[in-house]
């Protein structure tokens, strides 16, 4: 980022990380990070395990502190955000109190937050209202994720921070828990969101940041991130027996994979393959060039970066 887009951001942004570094002992957890968050976005945040996400998301609600640089939300920081309630979260660590009801703690929650939503309203959204009565450890994973979410919705927050939400949910779980997130969104709240789930960022992210070993591989929309890992699939069949070494001298080509007559390759130059193919005398039938998905450019990506640090 440049330092007008910093200044920016730290007048009108919902979140801005300046430099920010922090290392357990000798592992740097998160190295030098800067971006800023709007508001009105949801971002999700990417990165293979241990690339920082968690801690990133602890700097973030002032869990810990930074050894370096700064992190503002909303103008202040995290620890004045959390408590004036600006900021509703859902952690994957952390036990939820054990002796009490459903309804209980999220009583609780709302008696604590600034601007709580009633009770009800919050036990109804986050799908909990018929087993409000039940006691809290003897949920099973993806009820306990379900109250985790009612507890990070308990009050109007204006900055939402969930750290891989749904795992443990099912299907109709997860589906009813981002149509509440994309509500929560167009009411103009910011969300964050770190997944290992990638096609819920391609589906629900505005914008994916990628992180690797606590530093920003990539910053834009999903279609960005796709064209930044630049390699396309590119697949054929041919008539004749396949010639996997020929095929191999092809410009530009990545991983192949033959089954049968049927040719599967990466390329990071299609047009340059492709013509080449047609040089070699051969007449690929069924051709398909396609881009890569989240998930194949996010694996791409990254494995570039392990490459080139390695
Ligand atoms: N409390 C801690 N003490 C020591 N090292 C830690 C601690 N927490 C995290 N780390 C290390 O810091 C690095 C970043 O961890 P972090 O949990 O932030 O990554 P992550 O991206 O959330 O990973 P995952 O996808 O596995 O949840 C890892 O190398 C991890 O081993």
């Amino acid at each position: 980022m440049t330092t007008s887009a910093i200044t920016a951001a730290r007048r009108t942004g919902a979140v801005l990380f300046d430099s920010v570094t922090k290392s357990y002992g000798t592992v740097r957890a998160v190295d030098g990070l800067t971006f800023a968050l709007h508001p009105g976005e949801t971002v999700a945040l990417l990165g293979p395990n241990g690339a920082g996400k968690s801690t990133t998301l602890d700097l973030l609600l002032g869990l810990r502190p930074a050894d370096s640089g700064t992190v503002e939300v909303f103008g202040t920081t995290p620890r004045e955000a959390v408590v004036a309630g600006r900021i509703g979260a859902m952690l994957q660590s952390g036990g939820l109190m054990e002796d009490v009801t459903v309804r209980e703690l999220v009583e609780l929650a709302c008696a604590l937050h600034p601007r709580p939503y009633p009770v009800d309203q919050v036990l109804t959204r986050a799908g909990l209202a018929q087993i409000a009565g039940r006691k809290v450890n003897k949920l099973s994973g993806g009820q306990e994720q379900r109250v985790r979410f009612a507890l990070a919705t308990a009050g109007d927050s204006d900055l939402i921070v969930l750290d891989e939400p749904t795992t443990g949910m099912d299907v109709t779980s997860r589906q009813d828990f981002w149509a509440t997130m994309r509500e929560q969104a167009a009411a103009g709240r910011t969300v964050l969101f770190a997944t290992h789930y990638l096609e819920e960022a391609d589906a629900i992210a505005d914008r994916v940041l990628v992180l690797h070993r606590g530093r920003l591989l990539a910053d834009g929309t999903a279609a960005e991130i796709k064209a930044k890992a630049g390699a396309r699939k590119v697949s054929f069949d041919l008539d004749t027996a396949v010639d996997e070494a020929a095929l191999r001298a092809l410009p530009a080509v990545g991983s192949l994979e033959i089954s049968g007559r049927t040719v599967r390759l990466r390329s990071h130059d299609a047009d340059a393959t492709v013509h080449a193919l047609y040089a070699t005398g051969l007449y690929p039938h069924n051709l398909e060039v396609a881009g890569l998905g989240l998930e194949q450019a996010f694996v791409a990506l990254t494995q570039a970066e392990e490459a080139r640090t390695a």
